[in-house]
């Protein structure tokens, strides 16, 4: 019955509920994100069963809880613990001020597949990965999914489709043409910047890059992200051809809210990597696979890259992608921006 929301569809659905600070069903769980959470819905879960908080391992870390399970840790919300507690769990930003929150126990036994899942779907609605949990059975007009087959699709590639395209003559290039792609996840659209008519079948100069909303829009000297887009649109401009894909995959896919808690704990002391972890986050949250898929769909099968992102360059390649090879994308230092550089280079290998 083709009237019947797919797994996908549903998924989407939950993103929104999450985002608008509604509960949704996984498995047997009522779970709802801190991030959006209000005190009326918290005193009715509590109502319903003894919750706990699921976060992921690298935030558990910070608030020193102990992790027994891969990756994530289910902190016992205490029976006099209210909102501020939970949202002082969640986010990072006050912890200098406020460093002990514990004792923190955590749970040990029992299956977390569901809190695995609580934690996927809240990184992929953008959301701080705090999830709030309680048993409960099937409550009406929430949507409900089963955990399993939510973390296999949260781990799949998304398919995407061309939706339109059209000639948008540049500074750097007369010959542009800009294509936008929409996944089936109902996800942010990703744009190819096509610029000239550049052959199928010969190697394409070719850049992938991530969308910085402040480096790009607003000039950021935080970041090299600004130049590094322009330098690749006027070298593609000046050899009269390549692709530039622009993926909407902000702040190495967190989304720009946590981008910008990450900026108020660099602010606070901590390097681009430690923000990230200390907010709940892996040091990059982006699935390079969208990239790949853009490329194929567009025709081409060997690149000539511009990145100083080794792991891109592997990327593409076990994507079924031919790097023939990566061309250096350095841009210029300056004060506020040669920590994170240094950073990207110590700490994520890039070859700076
Ligand atoms: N989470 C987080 N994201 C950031 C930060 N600074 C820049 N970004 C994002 O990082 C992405 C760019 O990633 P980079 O690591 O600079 O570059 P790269 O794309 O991996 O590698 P290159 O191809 O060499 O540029 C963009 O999505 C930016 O929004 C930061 O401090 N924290
Ligand atoms: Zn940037």
């Amino acid at each position: 019955m083709s009237l019947i929301p797919t797994l996908s569809e549903t998924a989407a659905r939950a993103r929104t509920d999450l985002r608008v600070g509604l509960p949704v069903m996984i498995g047997g769980y009522l779970v709802a994100a801190v991030e959006t959470l209000v005190a009326a819905r918290l005193d009715d879960m509590r109502a319903i069963g003894r919750p706990v908080l699921a976060l992921t391992g690298r935030r558990a870390e910070t608030l020193k809880a102990r992790v027994y399970d891969d990756g994530l840790a289910r902190v016992i919300v205490p029976g006099d613990a209210d909102l501020a507690w939970l949202k002082a769990l969640a986010d990072p930003s006050g912890d200098l001020m406020t460093p002990m929150k514990g004792p923190l126990f955590t749970e040990r036994e029992g299956d977390v597949q569901a809190h695995q899942a609580a934690l996927a779907l809240a990184k992929s609605a953008q959301l701080l990965p705090a999830m709030l949990m309680v048993r409960s059975d099937p409550l009406p007009g929430l949507t409900q999914l089963a955990p399993g087959p939510l973390l296999a699709l949260l781990a799949s590639e998304t398919a995407m489709h061309p939706v339109a395209a059209a000639r948008l003559p540049l500074q750097s290039s007369e010959r542009s043409r800009l294509h936008i792609f929409r996944p089936d996840d109902g996800g942010a659209e990703h744009y190819a910047i096509e610029i000239g008519d550049p052959p199928r079948d010969a190697p394409v100069l070719a850049r992938l890059h991530s969308a910085c909303f402040t480096g790009d829009v607003l000039g950021s000297l935080k970041c090299d992200c600004g130049p590094q887009l322009h330098a690749a649109l006027n070298t593609m401009g000046q050899a009269g051809a390549g692709v530039l894909l622009y993926l909407n995959q902000e702040g190495r896919g967190i989304g720009l809210a946590n981008k910008m808690r990450a900026y108020d704990l660099q602010n606070q002391g901590f390097d681009t990597v430690e923000a990230n972890h200390r907010l709940g986050f892996e040091d990059d949250e982006r699935d390079f696979r969208i990239g790949a898929a853009l490329l194929r769909r567009l025709g081409f099968g060997a690149v000539r890259l511009m990145t100083n992102n080794p792991r891109k360059v592997a990327m593409l390649q076990s994507h079924c992608l031919d790097v023939v090879e990566r061309v250096p994308l350095i841009t210029p230092r300056n004060r506020f921006n040669t920590d994170y550089l240094d950073t990207k280079s110590e700490k994520s290998g890039h070859l700076l």
